[in-house]
């Protein structure tokens, strides 16, 4: 009977490789020889690792025994087998494991009382009884969990930044399932990436700028590094500061685009400017901050006022911008609540998350947040020697460990040349602002 399973396994297994390989044209080594073994010890073995990793039940069961009986003449016990309910362990049911680019899938039957958390705690021990990169586990459905092992870490090597033809939409690195890191502004507004010095933030950056520069928005920078980071992109930019006092003028310029662009959707009876006609609807704008904290830190008490004035700022623009086409991108080594409320209530409103490596555990647990511990302990395993790789809280609502692509300096600045025409300049975008407001 067991025999009968496997080769009928092998046979289906040999079906799915024929598929993936038609779909995605896969080595053939893979194809033929490395995944049907895989997924037949995969299969062979799912009672011994289920039981390994304290995912089988207890089940009241049928079960013929062997329990002592009389003793015979010769002095020994003789033993009889019975029929009897006896407590057996139960292993969730599994299906076949599928091929995928980097590894395989499979989709099992939670037992009664299991959640997807008790596969997400297990999926360490997972990875090394199987002897994998990784398992990552989610739940298409009540009582379905699908474990994605990845036989190599994916993100030793990423392709090149692939164009982004869509609207407020970036294809900024590859998951480390495979599939592409998006870095959408209009499902998920605002974004916080947070990460140690060298660790990646500003090529993430770049990829962002090289993504957006041939799209119709327009960029606005916050650069409080003396503007080192930002102004060879000026020519794609429509606003720049680069100086506390110059961001407490910038930010006040946004809020009051945003109060202009309410008025605008309220005479016309729409809720957000994507429900205006296209031929009034005003540009969608993004702003890139690099070094947030710059903005909170406080060297004495007489910059308290321009402080308070920022942070209000942001955080209104934070609250209130998804609807009228704001969008945050906000970098910083360190985004805690040690630089004040403002931080804490901004980082709330920021439902992106990027937490490249750390230096300390508080960074990536306030950046990551309520996320799985899981993630926390990911991001604290970042190495060094991959810069770029980063845990990502994406808009499907899981983390991923991510990968950007490397985007130089030199290509990013290059995009903000060629397509410096399409720039709209800042005092076109704020000409229906009072004057008191762009003064
Ligand atoms: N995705 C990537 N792939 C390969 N190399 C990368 C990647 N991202 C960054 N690097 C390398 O790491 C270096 C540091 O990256 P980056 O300047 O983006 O770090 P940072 O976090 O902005 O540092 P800082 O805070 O000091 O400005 C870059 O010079 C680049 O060579």
């Amino acid at each position: 009977m067991r025999d009968a399973l496997l080769l009928l396994t092998a046979s289906a297994v040999m079906v799915a490789g024929l598929w993936a390989w038609r779909r995605w044209h896969y080595p053939s080594f893979w194809l033929a020889l490395g995944f049907p073994i895989v997924a037949l010890s995969v299969r062979a073995s799912w009672r011994r690792v289920a039981l390994g990793c304290g995912l089988t039940k207890k089940r009241q069961r049928w079960w013929f025994t062997t329990v002592p009986g009389a003793i015979a003449s010769t002095g020994l016990v003789k033993v009889r087998r019975r029929f009897q309910r006896v407590a057996v362990d139960t292993k969730p049911f599994m299906w076949l494991p599928l091929p995928t680019r980097h590894g395989w899938r499979v989709t099992l039957h939670t037992l009664e009382g299991q959640t997807p958390g008790d596969y997400a705690d297990a999926a360490e021990r997972l990875a090394h009884s199987w002897g994998v990169h990784a398992v990552r586990v989610s739940s298409p459905r009540p009582g379905r969990v699908v474990l994605m092992a990845t036989m190599r870490d994916p993100l030793v090597t990423v392709a090149q930044l692939p164009a982004s033809p869509e609207l407020l939409k970036v294809t900024v690195g590859r998951l480390e399932t495979g599939q592409p890191w998006v870095i959408d502004f209009r499902t998920v507004p605002h974004w916080l990436n947070a990460g140690a010095t060298q660790s990646g933030k500003s090529n993430l950056a770049n990829a962002l700028i090289v993504g957006l520069a041939p799209q119709p928005v327009a960029l606005v920078g916050f650069d409080l590094k003396g503007g080192v980071e930002f102004t060879p992109y000026s020519p794609r930019l429509s606003a720049l500061a680069t100086s506390r006092a110059e961001s407490v003028g910038l930010l006040a310029d946004l809020v009051g685009l945003m109060t202009d662009r309410m008025g605008l959707c309220r005479q016309a009876g729409a809720r957000n400017i994507w429900q205006l006609p296209p031929a009034i609807r005003p540009v969608p704008l993004v702003v890139l901050i690099d070094e947030l904290a710059e903005l909170y830190l406080m060297a004495d008490k007489s910059e308290k006022d321009e402080i308070a004035k920022t942070s209000t700022a942001l955080l209104r623009v934070a609250q209130l911008g998804r609807a009228f086409g704001l969008y945050l991108f906000c970098c910083g080594q360190r985004i805690g609540s040690d630089l004040g409320p403002g931080v804490t209530a901004l980082r709330a409103q920021c439902s992106g998350r990027i937490c490249h490596r750390v230096n300390d555990p508080e960074t990536a647990t306030m950046t990551l947040g309520d996320l799985d511990p899981a993630a926390l302990v990911s991001a604290r395993a970042i190495a060094s020697e991959t810069p770029g790789v980063a845990i990502v809280a994406s808009q499907d609502g899981q983390w991923y460990r991510a990968r950007s692509f490397y985007v130089t300096e030199a290509t990013a600045e290059h995009a903000a040349h060629t397509h410096a025409h399409l720039a709209p300049a800042w005092d076109e975008i704020t000409a229906h602002l009072p004057e008191s407001i762009t003064a």
